[in-house]
C-alpha cells in the first residue's frame, strides 16, 4: 500500500476451495455448499486514485468483458450508491489471475475495490456492511471482504473464520476455461453429500479433503482430468471451486519449486503459500 491520502496500491489476492461439498439445490437453482476458503499470496493488483469529479475510470479495458460488467467498477458505483459519496476514482487493474479459473480473481477485485474505495473516501463502513454490498455482487466476495480463512456454507456467504495448515501450492491452469454454470447444470453433478459439521471437516485435514465437482468437470473436460492425473502423481492435488485450475499440495517452497520446474510446457502455473490473513487485510491494517 502506498501511504498517501488519494492513491492506494492494494492486494486483491486469489483464493483455493481446500474442500468443497455440495448438499442441495434451493429452488432458484443455486447450489448449497459447505466449503473450507483459504487465501494465496499470489493475486491481482489494484491502484485506486482519487478523482473529485465522482467518475470510474477503470484501465486497461478487459476484453470482451464491457467496464459497466466488470466486477471493480460495479462495487464502485454501489458504494457511492449506497454511501452517498460524490468522489470517484481512476483504477488501475493488473491482472495476474486467469479468469472463470475457480481463484476467485474477479471477486477479489471487487472486494479490494470496495475496501479500498472506503478508505481512500473516508466512508468508515463496517466489514458487516461491506460484506452484506458484496454478496449482491456475487456469493464469492463476502469472505474476500472479511480477510479471514473460511468454513462456508448456503452459497458460500455463511462464512465462520478458521485456522487452516498454510503448505505451498502449485497452482496449474489446465489451458481451458471450465463454465461454473454447465458444472451446477450437469445431470451427473452430486448433489446430496450428508452435511457435515466444520468441527469434523477440520478434525480429517487436508487429506481426507475433496471437492464435488471434480468427477464431473473430470468427465466434461478431458484436459482438466489429464492435468489432474499428471499432477496427482507428484503430490495430493485437487480442483479449486468449478476448475479449471487444479492445486497441489507441498511441505516446502523448495519442493514447490521443483514441482513448478517439472511442470510440461503446454500448462501454466504459479507457486503460493496458503494464507489466513487476506494481504488485502495485513495491507489496510484491518
Ligand atoms: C463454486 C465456487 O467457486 C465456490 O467458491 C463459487 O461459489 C462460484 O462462484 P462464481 O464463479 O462467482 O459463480 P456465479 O457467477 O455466482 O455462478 C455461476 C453459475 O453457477 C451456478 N451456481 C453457482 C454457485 C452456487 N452456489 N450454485 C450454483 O448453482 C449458477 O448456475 C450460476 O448461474
Ligand atoms: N474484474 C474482473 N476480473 C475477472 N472477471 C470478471 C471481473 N469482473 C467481472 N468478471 C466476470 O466474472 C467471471 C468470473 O471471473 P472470476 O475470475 O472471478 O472466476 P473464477 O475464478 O472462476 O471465480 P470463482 O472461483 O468465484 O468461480 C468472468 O468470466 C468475467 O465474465
Amino acid at each position: 500500500m502506498t501511504d498517501s491520502t488519494s492513491e492506494l496500491l492494494l492486494p486483491a489476492p486469489a483464493k483455493l476451495n481446500r474442500m468443497l461439498h455440495i448438499t442441495g439445490r434451493r429452488a432458484d437453482g443455486y447450489h448449497e455448499l459447505q466449503t473450507l476458503f483459504q487465501f494465496l499470496d499470489h493475486g491481482d493488483e489494484l491502484r485506486l486514485r482519487l478523482r473529485p469529479d465522482g467518475e470510474i475510470r477503470l484501465t486497461p479495458p478487459i476484453a470482451g468483458l464491457p467496464d459497466s460488467n466488470n466486477l471493480i467498477v460495479r462495487a464502485a458505483r454501489l458504494l457511492q450508491a449506497e454511501s452517498g459519496c460524490q468522489l470517484g476514482a481512476d483504477i488501475h487493474l493488473t491482472k495476474r489471475l486467469p479468469m472463470g479459473g475457480g481463484l476467485g480473481g474477479g471477486s477479489s477485485d471487487a472486494a479490494t475495490t470496495l475496501l479500498g474505495l472506503d478508505r481512500l473516501w473516508r466512508l468508515g463502513l463496517s466489514l458487516d456492511r461491506l460484506a452484506g454490498l458484496g454478496l449482491s455482487l456475487g456469493a464469492d466476495v463476502p469472505v474476500f471482504v472479511r480477510g479471514r480463512a473460511a468454513w462456508a456454507e448456503g452459497v458460500g456467504e455463511k462464512l465462520t473464520p478458521v485456522e487452516l495448515d498454510t503448505p505451498w501450492f502449485v497452482v496449474v491452469h489446465p489451458g481451458i476455461e471450465v463454465a461454473t454454470h454447465a458444472v451446477f447444470g450437469a445431470a451427473q453433478l452430486t448433489r446430496n453429500t450428508p452435511p457435515i459439521t466444520m468441527a469434523r471437516a477440520l478434525q480429517g485435514g487436508a487429506p481426507s479433503w475433496h471437492n464435488d465437482c471434480e468427477p464431473t468437470v473430470r468427465s466434461l473436460y478431458p484436459q482438466v482430468a489429464e492435468a489432474l492425473d499428471w499432477l496427482g502423481s507428484r503430490a495430493p492435488a485437487m480442483l479449486t471451486g468449478t476448475g479449471a485450475c487444479l492445486f497441489a499440495r507441498l511441505g516446502s517452497e523448495v519442493t514447490a519449486r521443483r514441482l513448478l520446474a517439472d511442470l510440461p510446457g503446454r500448462y501454466t502455473a504459479f507457486i503460493a503459500r496458503g494464507l489466513n490473513l487476506s494481504p488485502l487485510h495485513a495491507a489496510l491494517g484491518r
